[in-house]
Parts: structure tokens; sequence; C-alpha cells
């Protein structure tokens, strides 16, 4: 393990046993994050990216089940603790989520404060709770006195960075950042983007960012990786993913936001595979243009070049 490592997840499989039948959303992924990084987790939508940010807060919602693999933090396997240990030591101690759709998950009957400090009562916090509360609007930038507001009376942006506060106060090391910017206007999510850098100066924090917008991450992330249906197609550096992409899947991600800059909004051509049965080879072969013979036969293995790019594709 490498000196800095922080959080690594091996062959992480999660399915969901719907009535339809097993749904392999999360598929044999391998990823890591480093003490102080900003990691970068893009795909459609569909392709797995919350499930992986459930499993390592282990929230994976009903049908659901982490089916095999390992979550390790600092080196010990988090999937082998029990529940009691788990959200004792980990859950919102050491690794804290804001979830998709989190500026809504706010109670609407209770003023911020109240919502925060029983998060922190709950987690036994030892210190003056309203001294805590301060230091966190600081730290998320923003007036303490807002704390005393109810979530209705807080525009989308305060309420994310509040969600952002609470989510940060019991110190964790690790903030997994699930669609943290969706829904709110371009210079509100720009501000949230320099948060988030500053955080992780600030606190040394790590951070995995969850989006379907790559375009986002070209502004914050360090690596990064790219998901289709369940499994990794591609991670390296965020300057070899944007200037030489090698997956024609993550390509095309990035020429899709090449196009949203000209107002035309184009997808990639064609629709994620059935993940209840996903074809064989590559995931990738019904809607890839390189796409032949031996990529509907044989699944690629993940191949590395010198530039710290990881590919799982048969051009190369
Ligand atoms: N509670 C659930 N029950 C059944 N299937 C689920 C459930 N949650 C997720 N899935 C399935 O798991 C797959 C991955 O979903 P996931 O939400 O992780 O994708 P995502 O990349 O985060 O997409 P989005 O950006 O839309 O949230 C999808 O096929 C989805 O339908």
């Amino acid at each position: 393990m490498r000196d800095r490592m922080l959080l690594e997840v091996r062959n992480l499989k999660v399915y969901f046993y719907t009535k339809r039948g097993i749904v392999k959303a999360v598929d044999g992924v391998n990823l890591y994050l480093d003490k102080g990084e900003i990691v970068g987790l893009a795909g459609e939508s569909g392709s797995g990216k919350s499930t992986i940010g459930y499993a390592i807060m282990r929230l994976v919602p009903f049908p659901g089940k982490i089916e095999s693999g390992e979550i390790l933090f600092k080196g010990e396997n988090i999937l082998k603790l029990d529940e009691e240990a788990f959200r004792k030591n980990y859950r919102w101690k050491k690794i804290a989520m804001v979830f998709q759709g989190s500026m809504s998950g706010f109670t609407p009957v209770f003023k911020i404060k109240d919502q925060i400090i029983e998060v922190l009562r709950i987690h036994g916090w030892n210190g003056d709770y309203e001294e805590r509360i301060k230091e966190l609007f600081k730290m998320v930038n923003m007036d303490p006195q807002l704390a005393e507001k109810y979530p209705h009376e807080l525009s989308g942006g305060q309420k994310q960075r509040a969600f952002i506060a609470m989510a940060l106060a019991l110190n964790p090391e690790v903030l997994i950042a699930d669609e943290p910017t969706t829904a709110l206007d371009v210079m509100v999510q720009e501000h949230i983007l320099n948060l988030l850098k500053k955080l992780r100066k600030e606190l040394n924090l790590s951070i995995i960012f969850i989006t379907h917008d790559l375009a986002l991450l070209s502004e914050i992330s360090d690596r990064d990786y790219t998901l289709y249906a369940g499994k990794v197609m591609e991670s390296g550096p965020s300057e070899v993913i944007f200037k030489k992409p090698r997956h024609p899947y993550t390509s095309l991600l990035i020429e899709s936001i090449a196009t949203l800059d000209k107002d035309i909004i184009k997808g990639i051509p064609g629709a994620m595979p059935d993940l209840s049965s996903p074809p064989l080879g590559c995931r990738f072969n019904t809607r890839c243009p390189f796409a032949r013979d031996i990529c509907f036969k044989e699944e690629p293995k993940m191949k590395t070049f010198s530039d710290g790019d990881e590919v799982a594709c048969w051009l190369y």
C-alpha cells in the first residue's frame, strides 16, 4: 500500500436483488483515494457512481447488497467490521457523504442548528455545541447566524453549504460529495467547487466527487475514474483524462461537454445495457464506435500507461 493511500476499494461488487433479476450495479470496481486528494467519479446516469458512495458508507439501500470485495480505510477492511463498530468509529467520523439531493435532506420543521446539534449529540461530541456550529459555518463561508434559520429560509446554495457543514461536523477525513452542485445555478456551482477546494487545503480533506458532468471535474479533481455499467473504463490523472483520453467512452463523455457549451445537448447515442444481463465482453460494446469482434467476446483487462492512465479497452 502506498504511504498516502487513505481509502482503497478492491474488486467491489454491489448487486440489487430486484423482481426483474439481479442488477449488477457495481461489478468489480477498484479505486483508491490518497490523503488530501480530490478524485472524480464520472459516468452516465445509472453507471453505479452513487452505489459506490453508499457502499463506502455501508448504506446500500434495500434490495441492494455488497456482494464481495474489500473497502480498506488506512489498510483496515471496513466491510469486516460489525455495524456497531463501523457506526461508532467510521460512518460520519472518518467518512462522510453529502448525498445527491441533500439540499432537501434537512427536516423542514427544525432549525438547521438543531439538526447539526443532533448529529453531534448522537455521536457523543464532547465539546461546546454552539461553538462547534460557529466553527463549522465559518469553515463553509457562512454567517453563523444562518444556523438559526429553518431550511426553507435558506437558498439552495446556502442549504448545500449547511449540509456540507453538517457532514463535516465530526471531522471526517474523507468526504464523498454526490452531485453536490446539481440543481444550482452556475455561479453558485462555482462557489461550491471553490469551497470544496478550500476544505481540501485547510483540512487536508480527501474528497470523492461524484458527477455525470465531466466539465466540473476538469475544474476540481486530481484524478478521475470513468464508470460505465458498473465497471471502471478508465482512470488517470485529470490532465491525462482531459487532454488525452484513451477510452472511447471517456472521449465521448468529454465530447458531450463540448456540445453542452454550444447549448446543444448531445449525449452518447444508444442506451446503457440492462444490468441484470450485461453483455458479454466489454460492456460498452453496443455503443462503441470502434467495437470489433473481440469486444463482444472477451472482457478487456486494465492496461497501465507510463503517464498514469489505466484503460480497459481492446484498442490497446
Ligand atoms: N434501490 C435500488 N433498487 C434497485 N436498483 C437500484 C437501486 N438503486 C440503484 N439501482 C440500480 O443500480 C444501478 C446504478 O445506480 P446508481 O444510482 O449507483 O447510478 P449513478 O451512476 O449514481 O446514476 P445517477 O447519476 O442517476 O444517480 C442502476 O441500474 C440503478 O437502476
